[in-house]
């Protein structure tokens, strides 16, 4: 299998409060990959650490390429109040190809029309982002990721409190990506999402417990031992099969 980001033995976290914890996996190339586990278990400072956003304290992130990742975050934590259409946002998907002071040429801004189109949102290219429904914001930022045309598309929950139509269109969408040679990973709480994902990691409390196919990891027994039955604090946790 070819990998797009291998991490060996990675800790990290913030200014005292340490979060992964000697963290080794393989992250495939030109495949999804779902990062799944229960609230706080480290998702998105994975996300973040892959992103090379968040810095290791201990061990190695390395990239099979030089690009940048695109990095899609949660909408809840993007400012609305910036006075930002939803062209300008997805435009400056890319900028960040570009540099923010160069004009974007007509092929640039053609990207910039498609992933709107892409995500259903090419008719809401004039609002304020600020002015939309959580359901629209979210797709503006994954057309803004998509508009990257990065080797590496990470997205934090990009389907968190989407109804089922939105969700099902950035799972294809995602899935085109792939198929156009991309590798997409994606921190989700939406297991049906991660049951279409090639790879799933499977975080708690910091470590990866488990990692492999999604009939591999996420099975009844795991669901509920790492859902549904908090462990003492100390206990170690098998780790299944690494990637
Ligand atoms: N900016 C921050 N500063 C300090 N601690 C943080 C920060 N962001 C997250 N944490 C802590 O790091 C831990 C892991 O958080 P993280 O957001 O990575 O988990 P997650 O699995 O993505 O959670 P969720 O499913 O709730 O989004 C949590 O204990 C959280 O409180």
């Amino acid at each position: 299998m070819r990998w797009q980001v291998a991490l060996d033995e990675v800790s990290a976290g913030y200014a005292g409060r340490p979060v992964l914890r000697r963290l080794s996996a393989r992250v495939p190339a030109f495949a999804t990959t779902a990062l799944v586990g229960p609230n706080g278990s480290g998702k998105s400072t994975l996300l973040g650490v892959i992103a090379g956003v968040i810095p290791v304290a201990a061990g190695e992130v390395a990239h099979r390429t030089d690009g940048r990742p695109a990095f899609v975050v949660q909408r809840s934590r993007v400012a609305d109040v910036l006075p930002l259409t939803v062209r300008d946002a997805v435009a400056m998907g890319r900028w960040a190809r570009r540099g923010p002071w160069r004009r974007l040429s007509r092929a640039d801004r053609q990207v910039v029309e498609t992933s709107m189109e892409r995500l259903g949102i090419a008719d809401l290219a004039g609002r304020q982002l600020g002015e939309l429904s959580g359901g629209q914001r979210q797709r503006a930022l994954v057309a803004q990721g998509l508009a990257q045309d990065a080797e590496l598309l990470l997205l934090d929950e990009p389907t968190t409190g989407l109804d089922l139509a939105a969700r099902q269109l950035i799972t294809d969408v995602l899935a085109e990506a792939v198929a156009e040679g991309a590798t997409v990973v994606q921190a989700t709480h939406d297991l049906d999402a991660a049951r279409q994902a090639k790879c799933v990691l499977l975080l708690q409390e910091g470590r990866l417990v488990a990692a492999g196919t999604p009939e591999a990891v996420l099975t009844g027994d795991a669901v509920e031992r790492v859902w549904h039955s908090p462990r003492p604090a100390g206990t170690s946790v098998p780790a299944d099969r690494p990637v």
